[in-house]
């Protein structure tokens, strides 16, 4: 098996007010996988321990078979692609332009025909000063710039903020294709669902700093369900329902139920003569709600 895009075992990075890990996780190499969760939760610290911009306190992290600390090696980088949060003030004298020729300084795989169609593609300027783009025309350029040079590795922090839907349609198309060659690999942080269900493969949740779980997102998708259920007046034990989320009265014999579990679910629904009147997929929203309420009961019990 192919050994993961990034591997951080045991990391933890202790802030004043905030406590990043401990995480355990290994991202799979030729995949989109998307970090969601709440904000706050310490996906942009994640991104900028794994890049090395900021240093953990404990664990060990691993990006593309170099163990961090390697850095500094400009080869290492140059593999690697970055659209942060926030984009730097530092070049804003620069026009668009300008600040291509200083980017493709460092990166030995710049390609000049990949850059031009994406700029053509994202409708950018080059001639524009950057402190003339809007928020959306800048985001496209650090896209751009991000990927300009075919990397390896795509880090990608919101990446779609402030884009408008046409831009956000050019994106999402321009990731599928990055990722035909199927070696490539994209870590995404997210908050917007349908970016999420589009991209990406796997899903990471974290919440208050630690990872819930990764998912591989169908089959996420295809396990958590609410149903209504029907138990003939008989007293049903939810909780020792596989997979059971919540479950509450809905009037009659009915209940409305959450589970996390939908085959195992049935089975015990039908083992127990309980007819299931409907049953629904849940989003994704509605899966990190629940996921978040379940790790809140778990810190308090
Ligand atoms: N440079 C920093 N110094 C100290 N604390 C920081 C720093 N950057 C972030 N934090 C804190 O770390 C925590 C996690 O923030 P982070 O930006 O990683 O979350 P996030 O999941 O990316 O949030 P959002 O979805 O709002 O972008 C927050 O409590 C934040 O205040």
């Amino acid at each position: 098996m192919q050994s993961p895009a990034i591997e951080v075992k045991g990391m933890v990075q202790k802030r004043s007010h905030f406590e990043l890990g401990p995480i355990d996780l290994a991202i799979p190499r030729g995949y989109v996988t998307a970090i969601v969760g709440p904000n706050g939760s310490g996906k942009s610290s994640l991104f900028r321990c794994l890049l090395d911009l900021a240093k953990p306190d404990r664990g060990e992290i691993e990006v593309l078979g170099e163990k961090q600390g390697a850095f500094d090696n400009w080869q290492m980088k140059a593999r690697i692609g970055y659209v942060p949060e926030e984009n730097s003030s530092v070049y804003d004298h620069m026009k668009a332009e300008q600040k291509a020729a200083f980017t493709r300084q460092w990166y030995p795989q710049w390609d000049i025909n990949r850059y031009q169609e994406l700029i053509r593609r994202f409708e950018i300027d080059p001639s524009l000063k950057l402190r003339k783009m809007s928020k959306g025309m800048r985001r496209k350029f650090d896209l751009i710039l991000a990927m300009a040079h075919n990397p390896e590795l795509l880090l990608l922090d919101e990446p779609s903020s402030g884009l408008d839907p046409i831009a956000w349609r050019t994106m999402i198309d321009v990731i599928h294709r990055y990722m035909e060659s199927g070696e490539r690999t994209v870590l995404m942080a997210s908050h917007i669902i349908d970016e999420v269900r589009r991209l990406a493969d796997y899903i990471v949740f974290i919440v208050h700093g630690r990872v819930l779980g990764m998912y591989e997102k169908d089959t996420l998708l295809e396990s958590w369900s609410m149903l209504y259920a029907d138990t003939a007046g008989s007293k049903e034990q939810w909780r020792s329902m596989p997979g059971c989320h919540s479950a509450e009265f809905a009037g009659g014999s009915t209940y409305k139920v959450v589970t996390s579990n939908m085959i195992e679910s049935e089975e015990w629904c039908r083992a127990r003569g309980i007819h299931i009147l409907s049953k629904q997929r849940l989003e994704l929203d509605d899966i990190l709600t629940a996921m978040i309420e379940q790790e809140r009961l778990r810190i308090q019990s």
